[in-house]
């Protein structure tokens, strides 16, 4: 793996695009726009739902333009060039070495495995484990993938499908991720399990973890927004971990999708909003029959009646 040399530029508002555009005529294969604006807009606008809270401390006005140029012999006259013509703009900038394992690879060291539900343990698939008693292993290399097993609302759907699960069922994983909650099922001992997500990159790492999990005769995974067109037979159990308004916008065709006395298991659903979702299930036809918390966040089992 090789070494990179950051630049990172210091703007203002007016000056990023002519910055990026040095950047990238520069050989740049592409830039980073750090804005905490955008941020904020988001946040206005409602489609950010948590921020840490260090956010506002630690976010200034100001933007910051990356690039990214390979670190071998050449690059310090190009680097003279660059600076020169982002001098000619009036701004600041600051380099650094840094490694290309550190991108790819410096996660790993925190990540170990961890105890989920009663029964899961989830293990990265670098790690050694000896399970235990009733243990049930889920391997897992969660890649650009959401879904390692330590978020809330992961953990809260491990759980709910322990409970929920008993063997033989249809179920559908909307919004896999990085497969997770299909492994779980399939080990818990779904007889046939379909995962959705709108993101190719989470439709090839859960293809990935699927397979080392040794699970690929029960689990199907493929690209689609949410329920459409994944639906040939109704599903026992329908587990789906987005966030609010994306559970509202599903509650019609999870309830269509479910058989009588079938349970749709909504989580990512963050504590403000949940009586607003759970509301939207309920007119959609499912009865809320449980709500488990965890932080800040809801999960919610309803049945089909
Ligand atoms: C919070 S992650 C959950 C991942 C995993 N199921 C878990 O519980 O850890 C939500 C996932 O839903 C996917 N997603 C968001 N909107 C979607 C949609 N309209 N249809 C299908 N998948 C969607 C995202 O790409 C993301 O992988």
């Amino acid at each position: 793996m090789g070494k990179w040399l950051e630049v990172a530029v210091a703007c203002t508002r007016e000056n990023v695009e002519a910055a990026a555009n040095v950047m990238n005529e520069m050989g740049s294969g592409g830039v980073v726009i750090d804005d905490p604006a955008l941020i904020v807009n988001c946040i206005n606008q409602g489609s950010i739902e948590t921020v840490a809270p260090s956010f506002g401390q630690t976010a200034g006005s100001g933007v910051v333009v990356k690039g990214y140029y390979p670190a071998w012999p050449g690059t310090n006259s190009r680097l003279e060039q660059l600076l020169a013509r982002l001098g000619q703009l009036g701004v600041t900038w600051s380099t650094r070495e840094v490694h290309e394992e550190d991108w790819a690879t410096a996660w790993r060291e925190y990540y170990k495995p961890i105890k989920v539900g009663k029964r899961f343990v989830i293990k990265p698939s670098w790690e050694e484990y000896n399970p235990g008693g009733d243990e049930i292993i889920i391997e897992l290399d969660p890649g650009m993938a959401f879904g390692c097993g330590t978020h809330e609302t992961t953990s809260m759907c491990l759980a709910l499908l322990e409970d929920e699960l008993h063997g033989g069922e249809l179920v559908y994983d909307v919004g896999t991720g990085s497969g997770i909650l299909s492994v779980a099922a399939a080990l818990l001992g779904a007889e046939k399990v379909v995962a959705v997500d709108i993101d190719e990159v989470a439709v090839r790492t859960a293809a990935e973890n699927i397979q080392l999990n040794n699970v690929v005769d029960i689990v199907t995974v493929r690209q689609g927004n949410l329920l459409e067109g994944s639906v040939k037979v109704r599903a026992d159990i329908i587990v789906a971990n987005i966030i609010a308004d994306v559970i509202k916008a599903l509650a019609p065709d999870a309830s269509a999708a479910l058989k009588t006395g079938g349970n749709l298991i909504a989580s990512g659903i963050i504590r403000d909003r949940a009586d607003e979702v759970a509301l939207a299930l309920e007119n959609a036809g499912l009865t809320c029959e449980r709500r488990m918390e965890k932080g800040e966040w809801v999960a919610l089992v309803c049945r089909k009646v």
